[in-house]
C-alpha cells in the first residue's frame, strides 16, 4: 500500500461504449463507472436510446456517466430523462451555472492542452464551486477527449481541493506509472482499452484494472 493513501482505492472509469456486452464484461471486471460520449462528432457518439439500453445492462455499484461537450441544453435534458447517469462530464467551454443547471453531480474536464491548465488551483475552484471533481485531459481548448495521446503529468495543478481524475492516453502499459505519478483519485480510459474506437477489448480491460491494482497495493 502507498503509505501516502492509506486504504485508498484508485478508482476506474470506463469510457466511451457503444454495445451493451462490453458494459456488462467491463462491470465483470472491476470498473466503478462506465461514461458514455454524446459529443457531437465523437466517433463514439450514441443516441439517448442506445445508452438507455447499455445503462440498464450495468451492474449495481457501477455508475453510468454521461459526457458532453458544448451541447445544446435541450440534449442534456433528454440524455439525464433517458438515461439517468449519476455524474455529469463536461469537456467544452461550459460554464459553472450551465453545468449545475441539470441537477445531477458533475465533473469538469480541464484542458490540459489550454490555457485553463495553467490557472492556480483556487482559479479552478473558483470558476466551477459546483463541480464534484476535475477530470485532467490531454486535448486543447476546443480540441475532443478520447485522443488517446498524454500529457506532461506534471502540469497537473498541485493542491486542488477536490477529487481529480487522470485521463488521456492511458493504457494498461503505462497506468501503473500514471498513478504513482500523480495519484488520482481515479483513472478514465478510452482508446487504451479498444481494439477499434467504441469497440472495447476484453484483454485490455482486464490488464488495465489489474494494473490499477496492482499500483495501489505498491509499497515505496
Ligand atoms: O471519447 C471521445 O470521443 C470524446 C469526444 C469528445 C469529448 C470527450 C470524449 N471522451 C472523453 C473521455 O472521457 C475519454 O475517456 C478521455 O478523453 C480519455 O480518452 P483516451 O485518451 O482515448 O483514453
Amino acid at each position: 500500500m502507498n503509505p501516502s493513501r492509506t486504504l485508498f482505492r484508485t478508482r476506474i472509469k470506463f469510457c466511451g461504449f457503444t454495445r451493451p456486452g462490453d458494459v456488462r464484461l467491463a462491470c465483470e471486471l472491476g470498473a466503478d463507472a462506465i461514461g458514455f460520449v454524446f459529443a457531437a462528432g465523437s466517433k463514439r457518439r450514441v443516441a439517448p436510446e442506445e445508452a438507455r439500453a447499455m445503462r440498464q445492462a450495468l451492474a449495481p455499484l457501477v455508475d453510468a456517466v454521461a459526457l458532453f461537450a458544448d451541447n445544446p441544453v435541450e440534449e442534456v435534458r433528454e440524455v439525464v430523462r433517458q438515461v439517468r447517469p449519476s455524474l455529469l462530464q463536461f469537456h467544452g467551454n461550459e460554464d459553472d451555472a450551465y453545468c449545475r443547471g441539470f441537477g445531477v453531480p458533475y465533473l469538469k474536464a480541464i484542458p490540459m492542452g489550454g490555457e485553463l491548465a495553467t490557472q492556480h488551483p483556487s482559479a479552478l475552484l473558483m470558476r466551477f464551486p459546483g463541480a464534484a471533481g476535475f477530470l485532467f485531459d490531454s486535448h486543447a481548448e476546443g480540441g475532443s477527449g478520447g485522443s488517446g495521446n498524454t500529457f506532461d503529468w506534471k502540469r497537473i495543478p498541485v493542491g486542488v481541493q477536490k477529487p481529480f481524475v487522470l485521463a488521456g492516453g492511458i493504457t494498461p502499459d503505462n497506468v501503473f506509472e500514471a498513478i504513482l505519478a500523480t495519484l488520482p483519485w481515479g483513472v478514465d480510459v478510452s482508446s487504451g482499452i479498444e481494439s477499434a474506437p467504441g469497440l472495447k477489448d476484453g484483454d485490455k480491460m482486464r490488464q488495465f484494472v489489474e494494473e490499477v491494482r496492482r499500483a495501489d497495493c505498491h509499497v515505496e
